[in-house]
């Protein structure tokens, strides 16, 4: 125990990490899906821009995610100690120490956001650099210790993919990935609350004021269900402000139907069921290859449609 790292006089102990660590520390899975929102954003974009720098950019938007992901555990690590689903990263489980986690987090922040701006452009290095510091300052560090609406807020810095592969390529910000920032924005109340409903006594073991922890499952399932009518409202959007054409209305309107329906099933429940297909469950599930269908649907729209 005493050799665990982040604990006492832990920033001068070393440990000499692997390098599955440092991939562990950018949470890749979650990242794939930032990562596949901000190149349907860059492809939906009505410019060309070489393979090679659209390569960069994503690689850009890959490393920035990762290094705020890093930067993350870093400051939670005796948080994700407490939780059963967190207890074996890197920083908890004694792995790495938490200098070479910072080192590694700023390091790789300040060179996805430098790369960025010299590959394509500088506006669109800015708007990765406020999602860095956004995921890490405004969530991280401010509003998940302090307050039930921390993940609304603070989910802003997961929404920003889009906007930052559609500025890489066009030096601008269009009314369309403006649209699938609010979509993001509004997908992730119910992402999130979902899988907090199941794995609750987690957050409360952490003692962080997670929504069901403070305010109980009955508020996080109407809130849940407030998000998504207002997430369903914004999936529609591009389609009624004719930003994308026929093929995303489609897929949105039944897509965003099923997501109602399963919305409406946590909304109905009342007592947790953490059975492995429990509406609670399928509703986070299915909210991942929800947002995956849409932002494709986005993409083979512009193309096919061109
Ligand atoms: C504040 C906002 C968000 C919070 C608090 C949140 C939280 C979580 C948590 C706790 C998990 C469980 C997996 C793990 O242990 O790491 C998860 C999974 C996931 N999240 Fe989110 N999320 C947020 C926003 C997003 C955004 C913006 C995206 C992508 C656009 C995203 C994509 C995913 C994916 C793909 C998974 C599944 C990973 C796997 O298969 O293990 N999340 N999220
Ligand atoms: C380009 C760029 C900077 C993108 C950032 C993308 C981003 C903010 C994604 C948020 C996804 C995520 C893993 C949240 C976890 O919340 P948590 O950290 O509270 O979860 P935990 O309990 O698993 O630590």
């Amino acid at each position: 125990m005493a050799s665990s790292p982040f604990m006492a006089g832990s920033s001068s102990s070393t440990v000499i990490a692997h390098w599955r660590d440092f991939i562990a520390l950018t949470k890749p899975r979650v990242m794939t899906l930032v990562v596949f929102t901000g190149l349907c954003g860059l492809l939906a974009a009505p410019a060309h821009i070489h393979p090679v720098l659209a390569f960069t950019a994503i690689l850009c938007i890959a490393l920035g995610a990762g290094a705020a992901a890093t930067l993350n555990q870093w400051y939670e690590a005796d948080i994700d100690a407490k939780m059963k689903r967190t207890a074996n990263r890197p920083l908890p489980a004694g792995r790495m120490d938490r200098q070479s986690a910072l080192h590694f987090g700023v390091g790789l922040s300040f060179f996805s956001v430098l790369l960025m701006g010299v590959a394509t452009n500088w506006l669109a290095a800015a708007v990765l650099a406020v999602s860095i510091l956004f995921y890490v300052f405004v969530y991280t560090i401010w509003l998940k210790p302090r307050t039930t609406q921390n993940i609304v807020i603070g989910g802003a810095a997961g929404a920003f993919p889009p906007v930052i592969g559609w500025a890489a390529v066009t030096g601008d910000i269009g009314a369309l990935p403006v649209a699938l920032f609010m979509l993001t924005f509004f997908w992730t109340p119910p992402h999130f609350w979902a899988l907090a409903l199941f794995v609750k006594t987690d957050y409360a073991a952490a003692n962080i004021p997670m929504l069901p922890v403070v305010s109980g499952e009955v508020a996080t399932r109407r809130q849940i269900w407030f998000y998504t009518a207002i997430m369903a409202v914004a999936a529609m959007a591009p389609v009624l402000l004719r930003l994308t054409g026929l093929i995303y209305g489609v897929v949105a309107l039944l897509g965003t139907g099923l997501f109602v329906v399963f919305a409406f099933q946590v909304f109905r429940r009342r007592e947790s069921d953490s059975s492995r297909m429990g509406p609670e469950r399928r509703l986070f599930k299915y909210s991942i290859l929800y947002l995956f269908l849409l932002f494709g649907a986005v993409v083979v729209d512009r193309w096919v449609l061109a």
